[in-house]
């Protein structure tokens, strides 16, 4: 049995494998301010409560704070849904965007997590079964608590190797062009190997957030000791809680797992890599894109905005200044990491340079707001989607990198990952 052909096995109490229909309970439901709204249109056809108020996640992140007056609109209708169940799980704008609020406080191992965003999948970094529904689908969970899913295949990707330029964006990028942008349909990615058990969790979710770019349903990773020591440091689970969860531990026998694909990936003698328009999965090595130039830099998103991103992108811009026909954007991607950025000197190392930082959220990733793209401009982005038009302009372009590719670079005037 596959990894989540396991959770979702004890999830049902019955032996269930890929292909199979099943019915499931929800552990944990979220949507923001940009799914809400159409959840609870929905959820009025069908129900004037909902199942469980301390199960459901709302988060305001995609336009924080509300740049239009649609935006608002749809924050103020949300803000009605969370008075009238008493969601108690609300995080309104500032704190951080939704998939790094349910990491910080909510997601537990063995979960079934149902999101009403596709990255939901990021999730799977923890050993759950994490990924993204529809408004209408959500209504349902948010009425009954239940929903149905058919069981995924499952690609294996084992990542091998050793590289110490290698991040684990570059090894997403990667997986993204071997797999193919419909590669992984309906799937889940199942990734292992020396470099994922070395993997900070913060590292583990970049890798699983970017399932969705593939097809694929969900991202997932065994749960181990780094997988505890987060949940013991960062949330402060007690040594019974961990030792609970250790006793429910999952793990895959990756020789009798029916995997539908395996793939291999050594980072050995890999070079970093970047998405270049208009499909994160039309990625280059960094060599064949080097020297092209650039208009703006954004470093955040729920792929790379977590603290090991922003001191990484902190060590090439410390001291330095950005290039003067380059605007910096960086955001935090919770308060949480804000804070401690500002507590390392990490923020005023980006100020300093000439960055413009502003509040944790989804910004300029969906081209919402905070930092939109211009006609012919060109944007390198720590995020995971490079579709045409997504920043800004339909005829703009989107770049997809490393952190640390993206300070260089900013700091160049255009695409390098030599300082
Ligand atoms: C707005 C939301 C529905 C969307 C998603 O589900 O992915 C967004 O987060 C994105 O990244 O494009
Ligand atoms: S940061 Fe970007 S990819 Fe992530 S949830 Fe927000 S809009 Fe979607």
């Amino acid at each position: 049995m596959s990894l989540v052909e396991k959770i979702l096995s004890k999830k049902t109490g019955e032996d269930i494998s890929a292909g199979d229909s099943i019915e499931v309970e929800v552990d944990l439901a979220m949507t923001h301010d940009g799914t809400t709204p159409l959840t609870y249109k929905a959820l009025q056809e069908m129900s004037n409560n909902v199942w469980d108020p301390e199960k459901i996640v709302i988060a305001f992140d995609h336009n924080v704070p509300p740049n239009t007056v649609k935006a608002a609109e749809m924050q103020k209708l949300t803000l009605e849904f969370v008075k009238k169940f008493k969601i108690k799980k609300f995080h309104k704008g500032g704190e951080g965007i939704c998939h790094q609020i349910l990491a910080e406080n909510y997601v537990l191992p063995n979960m079934f997590i149902a999101g009403g965003d596709s990255h939901t999948c990021t999730h799977g970094a923890f050993g759950a079964f994490a990924t993204g529904f529809g408004a209408t689908d959500m209504a349902y969970i948010y009425a009954t608590g239940e929903t149905w899913i058919k069981v995924p295949k499952t690609i294996k990707v084992e990542i091998t190797g050793r590289n110490e330029n290698i991040s684990a964006k570059d090894i997403v990028l990667k997986v993204c062009k071997e797999i193919g942008r419909r590669g992984a349909t309906y799937m889940a990615i199942e990734y292992c190997g020396e470099v994922v058990k070395n993997m900070s969790m913060a590292s583990r979710m970049t890798l699983c957030n970017m399932a969705i770019e593939m097809g694929g349903k969900t991202g997932i990773i065994e749960t181990d000791e780094i997988t505890y020591n987060y949940l013991k440091k960062e949330r402060g689970l007690s040594d019974d809680d961990i030792n609970k969860l250790k006793k429910e531990r999952i793990t895959v026998n990756k020789d009798e797992a029916n995997y539908h694909k395996e793939v291999v990936i050594d980072i050995t003698d890999m070079e970093e890599q970047i998405a270049v328009p208009h499909h994160p999965d039309n990625v280059k090595p960094v060599s064949e894109v080097a020297g092209k130039a650039i208009d703006q830099v954004f470093i955040g998103s729920c792929t790379n905005g977590r603290l090991e991103d922003l001191r990484e992108a902190a060590k090439y811009l410390k001291g330095r200044r950005v290039h003067e026909d380059v605007k910096l954007i960086v955001i935090p991607a919770s308060k949480k990491v804000f804070l401690q950025a500002l507590k390392e000197g990490i923020i005023e190392v980006f100020i300093k340079a000439g960055a413009m930082i502003c509040t944790p959220g989804c910004g300029p990733c969906l081209g919402a707001h905070q930092g939109v793209l211009a006609e012919g401009e060109v944007c390198l982005s720590t995020t995971n989607r490079n579709f045409r038009g997504r920043m800004g302009h339909i005829n703009s372009y989107i770049y997809l990198s490393s952190p640390k590719i993206a300070a260089i670079s900013a700091v160049k005037g255009y695409i390098s990952n030599e300082i």
